[in-house]
């Protein structure tokens, strides 16, 4: 049995994936660990792997304590930008068997979704990203569509592509969106989506919408529980669960 500690583990996510691992037959739950409980509860309890659902504020830290404390760690709180992937990646120089997976999304849709946008983006004159979520998350844009914006920018910078068209000169309130890597980037909050991203790509005469909806929390564990039997064999810093899937 491979033994999990699960920060964050009243949230949403954590709760989610507290049943999930306990309703595997090689994964069991050893530390819940929240708000004012201490970390050392991770190591007292022989944890193998933590899986860290908390805030984006705290959960470098927790990635941090885990590393030097010889526990490998998937890394599903979003906002976990380059320089934080640095940050572990610098620590975990001094702790050489020690795996971190940084996952964006741990839906098998959203991941095939992110990989299509890679391949289709230098196929395309025009490619922007909507990204749709519960009005009850903190940080904008979302993770996922900040990672599908970096794999479309890198895409199209290794195939040469033009710039993005847009002749917009008056846009005092933002309305093109954010731009990520020089991607637009659009997000809405509201009741009734848990997590969908549409990436549109455009041409002369044609739409190609590749759109991914997540209804339920559900849908991101069966990543989760790949992820976590996939982390302690790889040591280092890895970022998407398509590398675990061999995609
Ligand atoms: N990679 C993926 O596929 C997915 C990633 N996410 C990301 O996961 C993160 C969590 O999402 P979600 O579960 O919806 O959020 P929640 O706010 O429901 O859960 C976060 C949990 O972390 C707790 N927490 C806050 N600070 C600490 C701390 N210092 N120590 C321990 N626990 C702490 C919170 O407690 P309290 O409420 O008391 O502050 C809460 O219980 C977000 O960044 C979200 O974007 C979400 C879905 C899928
Ligand atoms: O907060 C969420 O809910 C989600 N967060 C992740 C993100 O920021 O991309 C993953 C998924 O979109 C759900």
């Amino acid at each position: 049995m491979t033994r999990v500690a699960v920060i964050g583990a009243n949230g949403r996510m954590g709760s989610t994936s507290v049943q999930a691992i306990e309703d595997s037959a090689d994964l069991e739950v050893v530390a819940r660990i929240d708000v004012g409980d201490d970390l050392a509860a991770i190591t007292e309890a022989g944890a193998h792997v933590a899986l860290v659902f908390s805030t984006p504020d705290v959960a470098l830290d927790h990635v941090r304590w885990c590393v030097e404390h010889g526990i490998h760690a998937v890394v599903g709180t979003s906002g976990f930008d380059d320089a934080r992937v640095a940050s572990v990646r610098e620590l975990g120089a001094e702790h050489p068997g020690i795996g971190v997976l940084v996952v964006p999304n741990f839906s098998i849709g959203a991941v095939l979704m992110m990989k299509f946008a890679e391949v289709a983006a230098p196929f395309f004159e025009s490619v922007e990203v909507i990204e749709m979520h519960h009005p009850d998350k903190v940080d904008a844009p979302s993770g996922t569509a900040t990672r599908t914006a970096e794999l479309i920018a890198a895409a199209r910078e290794a195939a040469g592509s033009a710039p993005l068209p847009d002749a917009t000169t008056d846009d005092p309130d933002g309305a093109r969106g954010a731009k990520v890597a020089g991607v637009p980037v659009h997000a809405v909050r509201a009741r009734g989506f848990i997590a969908s991203q549409e990436v549109v790509l455009g041409d002369t005469g044609e739409i190609l919408s590749l759109r991914h909806d997540s209804s339920t929390r559900e849908s991101f564990m069966p990543g989760v529980l790949t992820a976590l039997r996939w982390v302690s064999e790889h040591p280092g810093v890895t970022v998407g669960l398509d590398v675990a899937l061999d995609l």
